[in-house]
């Protein structure tokens, strides 16, 4: 059955945080020359390899979880697009979440999801809800990472109020035999700065 624009979900609209426009760097050498900060406690969740999601319930106390914030069919941008190799026009399923370690959003994440993906068993990607996509993409051998891009967050003014927004991202696509998806991982500085 379709989805619509319509479909879209939004949940907790009273919040603030934001994916903030972001300039992706295919070097950590040259994010870094722009932004030193990559090199200090937030270079560890730059580079961590495997599940992110794994990584972020080993760091929890208590308990992880996943909270939508939007998900349904909706037109990526031209320059997500362009690094998925699809027609910038052309409708992907776009999931955004937070990422919580004890009960505070720890990460947000935005997962543009290409028509091409959602055949057969990626069918279950527009079910997730809740569940971790991680769980999915290594559940099953047929999906491979390409190289981590780290992201160099814009926000329009230094205010104070900005001070718990992601400044740091990472990004890589997930491809399998015939289709590759794009997962963005913005780092909120509560997580890498409670060291
Ligand atoms: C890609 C992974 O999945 C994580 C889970 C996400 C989700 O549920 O939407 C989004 C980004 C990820 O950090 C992972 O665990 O590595």
């Amino acid at each position: 059955m379709p989805l619509k624009a319509s479909d879209i979900n939004t949940s907790d609209a009273s919040s603030s945080l934001i994916i903030p426009p972001t300039d992706w760097y295919s070097s950590f050498a040259a994010a870094g020359l722009r932004n030193p900060e990559v090199h200090g406690p937030a270079r560890y969740w730059l580079k961590v390899e495997g599940s992110f999601t794994r990584a972020l319930q080993n760091h929890c106390a208590r308990s992880f979880h996943v909270e939508v914030q939007r998900e349904g069919f909706a037109t990526p941008t031209p320059e997500e697009a362009m690094r998925l190799g699809i027609p910038h026009r052309q409708r992907s399923w776009i999931r955004e979440v937070r990422l919580c370690g004890d009960g505070k959003p720890w990460v947000l994440a935005r997962t543009v999801i290409p028509l091409a993906c959602l055949t057969g068993e990626g069918r279950r990607l527009l079910y997730l809800g809740s569940k971790p996509l991680g769980a999915f993409l290594f559940s099953s051998r047929n999906w491979k990472r390409g190289p981590l891009e780290t992201g160099l967050c814009n926000h329009e003014s230094q205010r104070p109020s900005n001070a718990s927004q992601p400044l740091l991202a990472r990004r890589s696509l997930f491809s399998n035999k015939n289709s590759a998806l794009l997962v963005g991982e913005y780092l909120l500085p509560i997580l890498y700065r409670q060291y």
